[in-house]
């Protein structure tokens, strides 16, 4: 039987056939030749692309779909087999697979799948005429041209743009040299322009190359990801199960264990991490590794049926949990990786979230005699990789100086010891000995009163960074939820991120704050702003963000130092806030001065707020911005105050209408006003905005309209001018547009 139209797969439903339509032409013997029978995983499916609106509705993102797959039974064995009919030629331009050497039936489109997966706007098409970095690359000997995929690849929106191969050039790496690198790997980093390995990387790959256990330190932004991920690799392709040269997976899948498992404490640090290896990837046709991302937030049933075909597995511990423990096979064949990684490792170890790990570790752990193909001891057979920017326990204090966790120990890399098995005592590298931080970040303390927090905030996006991509960070969901349309409200481009949004919206909060520079700032000169839970300080590898600001306090030192690290990477210059009410400007120096204090043996700090410095807003200035954002937050209020009531009566509708019990509304208004306890005063004020007129909003909105586009009257005195403060070029300009505050101050 053969299917040649669409054959639906919802992400839970088993596979259904379809039959070939009247009149088609069965498969010539020579569409069969050579084309291999593979195991359904290893089909190429494709997924399908649901309107925006849906979003992960029903279990719906995640449906997937195949066409031309003849189906048959072996008369044998009665095992049904597959075999994918369309030669590559005839395949769509959105799914190429490798030129050479006819269709290549084990192939499959992990990658593909995740890089489409997290991309909202339509994959880049490869450029024609792009060049063949592998023809021009003295490095390598062969003369494959590159596949589209692995042009494909790096397309998309998925943060690696800006490496793609668009030059006529390959880059010089002879910098490389001396880590000995296979020509498959340098000429993938020729093509991403990494000219030189960064000291983090020069130091940790040598070692993993010889097989050590390695624990790794370096600051944020260093590129700790490809100081594993090019040894992983490395392996893989000296060791990976290949047939004439070409990636191939037997019909039993359970028979290739993957080369590695990566953990991440965070579903978007995972998929970047996947996206970085698959960047580090770009050279590789044939050979290329299937990399499964198993997160929390999409379709299990698809991360299982790629997990069976993977090569490089990344996930976070809650999902791949789930997995590993309802899937029998799966626990015996994830015992045989060959590396282990913990990046982020003192957050995944931390309390809360090590039981999903510990549970992970102790089965991949576990010895098994009754089992050929697994050694009886694992550990042994593996290295274990573990990553962080801290370490240090002294960064676990609180703002009361208190430890933050039980973790106190004396030597800070005790914990980690006691709770990972490692074959041999691990190597300690620490490649940024006398700083947490990246040495091009400056950070400094706002103090203003806590009830004026939004005002400042808004204050100092427009006098500091009106054009800058900004993070700011919250301590609640509650906050980001209040503050995105705050700040919306007053005609800034804003995104949200916290955990209890649907994957794909967080997905697409991110990839908009990424892309926003060429969507909007070239255009508006806007700046772009994305608002985050703390999901957003570790790991995430955003380009160009130029400032963070940390509306809530960071809750211990190493958050300020994840935090911060989303700004200032590679080099580049960036700036951190730290907005602070009065009574908690001393608690605050004292948690940044152990960032930067000298770190010898992981000794207490002592007190030190060299590298804080105080940032003054002028208050006349502020003053003028408060009607605007008391615009601003009202509006806000009265809109979510009327979404939280009709949330709350839908719900309670609901509930009594399951009851058989009568629903009066007037009386639920009137009785939900005076419950008492906490609280009162919040839901008695939400309901007084709640309760606010479509016509008074649409008054305040008019209101502020006409606010924001005047300019506003910075009151510039004559000794400001001349202490060359202001950018007076920029004070003379005409608006924006947007009716901006003008004026920056230099030398942020
Ligand atoms: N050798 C190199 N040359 C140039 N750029 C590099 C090199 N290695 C990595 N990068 C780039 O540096 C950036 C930061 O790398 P990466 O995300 O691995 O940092 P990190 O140390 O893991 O940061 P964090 O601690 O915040 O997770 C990435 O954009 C990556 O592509």
């Amino acid at each position: 039987m053969t299917v040649t139209e669409p054959l639906l797969r919802p992400a839970h439903d088993p596979v259904r056939s379809k039959k070939r339509k009247r009149g088609e032409e069965p498969p010539s013997p020579k569409q069969r030749k050579g084309q291999k029978v593979v195991g359904i995983n290893a089909l190429p499916w494709n997924e399908v692309s649901l309107p925006e609106g849906l979003d992960d509705a029903e279990g719906f993102f995640g449906l997937e779909e195949i066409s031309d797959v003849e189906i048959a039974r072996d008369e044998r064995t009665g095992r049904v087999e597959y075999r994918h009919l369309k030669p590559p030629d005839a395949e769509s331009p959105d799914d190429p697979a490798p030129e050479e050497n006819g269709w290549n039936g084990c192939e499959d489109s992990e990658s593909k799948e995740d890089t489409k997966e997290d991309t909202a706007s339509p994959p880049t098409q490869p450029k024609p005429g792009l060049p063949e970095p592998l023809q021009k690359s003295s490095l390598n000997k062969s003369k494959r041209k590159p596949s589209l995929k692995s042009q494909r690849q790096l397309s998309g929106s998925n943060g690696f743009e800006h490496l793609r191969d668009d030059t006529d050039q390959d880059d010089d790496v002879s910098a490389w040299h001396s880590l000995e690198l296979s020509s498959e790997v340098l000429g993938s980093l020729a093509k991403l322009h990494f000219k030189e390995p960064t000291p983090i990387q020069n130091m940790a790959i040598p070692g993993i190359l010889q097989g050590q256990n390695l624990i790794g330190k370096a600051s944020t932004g260093s590129g700790k990801t490809l100081a594993f991920g090019i040894p992983i690799l490395e392996h893989f392709l000296e060791h990976g199960n290949f047939v004439d040269g070409q990636r191939c997976k037997s019909i039993d899948e359970r028979e290739d264990p993957p080369t590695a498992l990566i953990l991440s404490p965070t579903r978007e640090l995972a998929h970047q991490l996947s996206k970085h290896l698959d960047a580090l990837c770009s050279n590789i046709t044939l050979k290329y590794p299937h990399i499964a991302t198993v997160t929390g937030g999409l379709a299990p049933q698809k991360q299982q049926r790629k997990l069976a075909n993977a090569d490089i597995v990344v996930g976070t511990p809650g999902r791949l949990w789930e997995i590993m423990s309802s899937s029998k096979g799966l626990i015996p064949w994830l015992r045989q990786i060959k590396f282990l990684v913990l990046d982020e490792a003192d957050r995944l170890l931390t309390e809360g979230h090590f039981k999903e790990l510990e549970e992970i570790l102790d089965v991949l752990n576990k010895t098994d005699v009754n089992n050929d193909q697994i050694p009886s001891n694992p550990v042994l057979d593996r290295q274990t990789l573990i990553f962080s920017a801290t370490f240090s326990p002294s960064l676990n204090y609180k703002l009361s100086g208190h430890l933050k966790t039980s973790t106190a120990a004396s030597n800070s890399l005790e914990p980690l010891l006691s709770r990972i098995k490692f074959s041999t005592t691990p190597t300690f590298i620490d490649a940024s000995p006398s700083s947490h931080l990246p040495t091009s970040l400056k950070s400094y303390l706002c103090s203003c009163h806590a009830l004026e927090k939004d005002l400042y905030l808004y204050a100092l996006i427009l006098t500091h960074f009106p054009h800058a991509r900004t993070l700011i960070f919250a301590n609640s969901i509650h906050a980001v939820r209040r503050l995105v349309p705050f700040l919306q409200n007053l005609d800034l481009h804003v995104y949200g991120l916290h955990g209890q949004m649907p994957q794909k919206a967080r997905m697409r909060s991110v990839e908009r704050f990424t892309a926003g520079d060429q969507q909007n700032t070239k255009n508006t000169k806007k700046g772009n702003i994305l608002v985050a839970t703390d999901v957003a300080a570790r790991g995430l590898d955003i380009p160009s963000v130029q400032a963070v600001v940390h509306y809530h306090l960071p809750d211990a030192a190493n958050t300020y130092v994840h935090r911060s690290g989303r700004t200032a990477r590679k080099g580049n210059a960036g700036i951190s806030v730290l907005l602070c009410a009065p009574n908690e400007v001393q608690g605050t120096r004292r948690l940044v001065a152990k960032v930067y204090a000298q770190i010898k043996n992981d000794q207490a700090p002592a007190v030190d707020d060299k590298g804080l410095q105080t940032l003054e807003i002028d208050r006349s200035l502020v003053a003028r911005l408060k009607q605007r954002t008391t615009l601003a937050k009202k509006i806000a209020d009265a809109e979510s105050a009327k979404q939280t009531s009709a949330q709350e009566e839908n719900w309670i509708r609901t509930a009594a209408e399951e009851l058989g019990a009568e629903y009066d509304s007037e009386e639920f208004a009137a009785t939900a006003g005076v419950k008492k306890g906490k609280g009162k005063k919040r839901r008695g004020n939400e309901q007084r905005m709640g309760k606010m007129s479509k016509a008074e909003v649409g008054a305040w909105k008019a209101e502020l309209k006409g606010l924001l586009s005047r300019r506003v009257n910075v009151g510039v005195s004559e000794r400001y001018l001349s202490a060359g403060g202001i950018d007076v070029e920029a004070l003379l300009e005409e608006g924006d547009g947007g009716g901006e505050f003008l004026g920056r101050v230099e030398g942020l």
